[in-house]
């Protein structure tokens, strides 16, 4: 739309100042917002009593540039947070919120789009790429072609002025990648490929320099005078971008202290006695004001809510709001509506894979990595247990010590895969939160992609350099199912991995509950105790240990039908996996494997379950 048919109605409604555009976007209103939170205390995290965050807020904000502004922990976010629908409902203690008088919805909120903080994209994949990712998960197929995609991303990226940055990617620690100003921009991209009329932005201008910052409001305000309704959060911006403000919410611990015209607000303190001096930028004044450092000329024993709720502002809000009316619960009808998404499960399994792939390709210490650690680890062992002898007794010695020490290797090489669900848990509850796609499709992308050929492929190369080093039995069969009891040990450490990095969000948690597991499941497997010389009550521990399964597959498949010799005896392999315990008939080897096998559903169906438990709100 041409910006020279816009024009600015006088300021001075009661209702704000009006922004005229040929569709205006949706009024956005709220009433009587009561929010709670009830933190966690002490050890055994017991409840806190109960501390309100929001008090009875109120307000209207409609087309244009709705800034909410006001000190540190006044309740910015929350009140975004709450109107955007995106705040835990169970804090909610009464009020309600209407977007065009209709309750907010999941289909509503699925409608609007919400630019988080942090800027959460894919650092492997360009500016391009990212958006494109937004286009084919969030547009429906029915209606656009994979041609339209591609058009909107484009139109997209020359309306944020991202062609020189377009085929740059996005960053991660090791890729250096697009400055701050165009990484929010292209989240705010991600979220505009839907056209949504209501945008809600959480603090967009923290952390980029004033310049930056700028251009990132101007940008607001231009797509804002496209007739949409632009929310956001702001902490104490320039004057340059404070004028560029339409309707101003001020709070302070949790109240509205003003809500109005933003060109307004100066004159409704200064009317309270305060004085803005020449050349003070208004926010920095309000920002002084309900911080107790300018103080008024009218000294009164009422404070800055009080006074507002006695002003023509609010009086102005509660009459309008008067005309709105809607059902009068909000909570349950966020909670019952399930999320519905723009595209099938197939096809947003396809677009994730897709990204996944790029992703393990463009980030070279984990695919590479994996594979360069298993080969040395490979020519490791073969060297150490070069051509073994059948002579005893170092035969039987060195058979069980470099099986232990395989399965040891297998198992904690996958320590590295407690990272998956928690290097990604932002961006994965970003996504899925906003209708991207389903939990179930992140899973079995991370599982086709990341874990089969990431951890499968390496351990058949392993395998086959460390089995013909180390001399066991020649037979290819033996050697196949040598293989397939790694890739089970390995599948199976790496399934409990998952499931501990889909339950915790921090590193140092996953590394304590991985590694005990671990530990034990070594202690249980056989090698370093006699299970049959346990207490009973302890040792039904060996049923749960991956490596006491992988110890006995690979020594059954190594000992059955091999004959050692000493000097003057020998000594069969069967004698031997007799003497231990060892059932080595044929469902005795692969019973092993199903109980890997079982090891690994259990563990994966509990982490589907624990990531599809992650809490989405706020
Ligand atoms: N989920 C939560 N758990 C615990 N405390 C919370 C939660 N959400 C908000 N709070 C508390 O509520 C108060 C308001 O928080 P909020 O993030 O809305 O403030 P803010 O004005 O946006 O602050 P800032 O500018 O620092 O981001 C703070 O004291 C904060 O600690």
């Amino acid at each position: 739309m041409d910006v020279s048919e816009l024009k600015m109605l006088p300021a001075g409604e009661s209702d704000g100042t009006k922004v005229c555009v040929k569709v205006p976007g949706p009024a956005l209103t709220y009433q009587n917002i009561h929010y709670c939170i009830r933190e966690s205390r002490g050890p055994c995290r017991k409840r806190g009593p109960e501390r309100e965050i929001l008090k009875n807020v109120s307000g209207i904000m409609k087309t244009g540039l709705n800034a909410i502004m006001g000190a540190t922990g006044s309740g910015k976010t929350s009140l975004l947070d709450v109107i955007a629908g995106r705040k835990d409902p169970r804090g909610l203690r009464s009020g309600q919120v209407l977007v065009d008088n209709k309750v907010v919805t999941s289909d509503l909120r699925l409608m609007s789009a919400y630019v988080v903080q942090d800027d959460i994209l894919m650092g492997t994949l360009t500016v391009r790429e990212n958006l494109l990712f937004s286009g084919n998960l969030r547009l429906p197929r029915k209606q656009y072609s994979t041609a339209d995609k591609k058009k909107k991303v484009e139109s997209i990226v020359q309306e944020l002025g991202l062609e020189d940055c377009a085929d740059t990617k996005i960053g991660t620690a090791f890729i250096r990648g697009v400055s701050g100003g165009e990484r929010k921009r292209c989240s705010i991209g991600m979220e505009l490929i839907t056209s949504p009329t209501l945008l809600f932005l959480d603090e967009p201008t923290t952390g980029l320099d004033s310049n930056t910052a700028n251009s990132i409001i101007a940008l607001l305000h231009r797509l804002s005078r496209g007739g949409r309704t632009i929310i956001f959060s702001i902490h104490q911006p320039r004057y340059s971008i404070f004028k560029l403000f339409d309707h101003l919410t001020l709070l302070h611990k949790g109240e509205t202290v003003y809500t109005g015209p933003a060109v307004k607000a100066v004159d409704y303190f200064q009317s309270l006695g305060y004085r803005c001096e020449a050349f003070n930028n208004p926010a920095d004044f309000f920002l002084d004001i309900t911080n107790g450092e300018v103080l008024s000329s009218m000294p009164t024993e009422k404070s800055l809510a009080e006074l507002y709720r006695e002003s023509h502002y609010c009086a102005a809000v509660k009459e309008e709001l008067k005309c709105i009316t809607g059902p009068s619960d909000l909570t349950t009808e966020v909670e019952s509506k399930a999320a519905s998404y723009a595209t099938s499960f197939f096809y947003q399994l396809k677009v994730v894979c897709w990204r996944t792939m790029l992703n393990v390709f463009r980030n070279p210490q984990t695919s590479y990595a994996q594979m360069v650690m298993n080969i040395l680890s490979a020519l490791l062992i073969g060297l150490i247990y070069y051509q073994m002898p059948l002579t005893l007794p170092e035969a039987l010695q060195n058979r069980i010590g470099a099986f232990f020490f395989l399965i040891i290797n297998m198992v904690f090489g996958n320590l590295s895969a407690v990272e998956l669900f928690i290097n990604e848990r932002a961006i994965f509850v970003h996504e899925n939160s906003g209708g991207y796609y389903r939990t179930s499709v992140y899973f079995l992308s991370k599982v086709f992609v990341d874990l089969l050929p990431n951890r499968i492929v390496p351990i058949f190369i392993f395998s086959s350099i460390s089995y013909y080093m180390m001399g066991l039995n020649p037979s290819f069969t033996a050697f196949l199912c040598f293989a397939l009891t790694m890739s089970m040990v390995s599948l199976a450490g790496v399934s409990l991995a998952f499931l501990v990095s889909a339950s915790v969000s921090t590193f140092a948690m996953a590394n304590v509950l991985i590694t005990l597991p671990f530990v034990f499941m070594m202690v249980f497997g056989g090698f370093l105790v006699n299970l049959n010389s346990m207490l009973n009550w302890l040792s039904w521990l060996k049923w749960a240990s991956i490596f006491r399964y992988g110890l006995d597959a690979v020594t059954i498949n190594e000992m059955k039908g091999q004959v050692f010799y000493s000097d003057n005896a020998t000594l069969t392999g069967e004698m031997y996996l007799e003497s231990q315990g060892i059932d080595y008939s044929v469902w005795g080897f692969w019973q092993n494997q199903v109980a890997l096998l079982g090891i690994i559903l259990v563990c994966m169906t509990f982490a589907y379950v624990q990531l599809r438990r992650i809490n989405r709100w706020k």
